[in-house]
């Protein structure tokens, strides 16, 4: 039985860090864990001009804590109003990696996302010509389609025909929460890819709705039935360079979370390295953690893999992380796996 595992200093390939206070009081807990990571544009404003994300990279850079070799990678977020030569002109200058289309109103701060795909064509055909990733939040935002079947709505009325119409458009499918989604992407070309995250992968939806409502497990996409969480589980042990880590690590205070609207968003870089070395211990399949969690994300994006290694080891004594992290006058509740983690995760050089 494997105790003891040094893998490649892993990246998280889909993160919000958010501004201001919360951005210093979180920073530091992917940095130390994480060689780079993919940082969501959707703070308020959106990141929609390269200018306005080389400052946000520059506010991130300052709350890294000396010591840290952390790296952000840079998106903007679409709107319909976006100018290709902006996004072209920031990705040939090395500072945007990647641009994420938020349907509008699909999740937390994005209205100003996209309603109609064709009026985003041009922008795409420039990405496309670039090879520079459009990252989805793969939902449909229309009242009548049921939360739980949002995302299987949307691979079959938005992503699969616009893959269509533009093949060599790279596409990265975020957080898949479904089969639908797996089946997808494992099925797709070299154009394709999905992230995970780690809640997903340890929670379904009796973990929110049953026994009482548990918002610090409401997250969008909404985790789904037992069944995609086995094939999400399935996806990320499988080594398949597809998929990837993307934690989706995303704070909110304790209050904005435990409120009668509560928001979506579950907080997890401290612990997410621990949480997926149970998860992969769990499926008998340590020796796929590294792919999934170090290699196959940096691969995608061109990338070498990081430099440095992560020692990750099996003791009795569960590991102990905070269940809050403070924020000015507020807390950040941690994600909870509802079980002990035995997982211990040292950073070595
Ligand atoms: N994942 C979430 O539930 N929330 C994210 C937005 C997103 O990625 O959907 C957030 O910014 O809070």
């Amino acid at each position: 039985m494997t105790t003891d595992l040094t893998i490649t200093r892993p990246d998280d390939m889909h993160l919000h860090l958010r501004d201001g206070d919360m951005l210093k009081a979180v920073t530091p807990h992917t940095s130390a864990d994480f060689g780079r990571a993919i940082i969501m544009p959707n703070l308020v404003p959106p990141v929609v001009h390269t200018e306005q994300a080389r400052a946000y990279r520059e506010r991130i850079m300052a709350a890294v804590p000396a010591g840290h070799a952390f790296e952000p990678m840079m998106t903007l977020y679409l709107t319909e109003s976006t100018e290709a030569d902006d996004v072209i002109a920031g990705a040939k200058d090395g500072l945007i990696k990647a641009v994420k289309l938020y349907p509008a109103g699909a999740t937390t701060n994005s209205s100003s996302g996209v309603r109609d795909v064709s009026k985003v064509m041009p922008v795409l055909e420039k990405m496309a010509d670039a090879g520079l990733p459009l990252l989805v939040h793969g939902e449909v935002t229309n009242a009548e389609i049921d939360i739980f079947d949002r995302e299987k709505v949307f691979i079959e009325t938005v992503l699969d025909p616009l893959r269509q119409a533009l093949p060599e458009l790279r596409v990265v499918m975020e957080h898949i929460t479904t089969k639908d989604g797996a089946d997808y992407a494992a099925a797709g070309n070299e154009n394709l890819a999905a992230t995970i995250t780690t809640h997903h992968l340890i929670i379904n939806r009796n973990h929110i709705l049953v026994g009482g409502i548990k918002p610090h497990y409401y997250c969008l996409p909404v985790a789904k039935r037992e069944e995609h969480r086995l094939a999400l589980r399935a996806a990320a042990v499988s080594g398949d360079p597809r998929f990837f880590l993307g934690t989706d690590s995303a704070p909110h205070t304790t209050s904005a979370k435990e409120s009668a609207c509560g928001c979506a968003g579950i907080y997890s870089s401290i612990n997410t390295m621990s949480c997926l070395a149970q998860v992969f211990e769990e499926e008998g399949a340590l020796d796929k953690l590294e792919a999934f969690a170090s290699l196959n994300g940096a691969a995608f994006y061109g990338i070498q893999p990081n430099a440095q290694k992560m020692r990750l080891t099996k003791q009795d004594e569960p590991v102990s992380y905070p269940g809050t992290v403070v924020v000015g006058d507020e807390t950040v509740t941690v994600f909870d796996p509802g079980y002990p983690l035995h997982w211990k995760v040292e950073n070595l050089g």
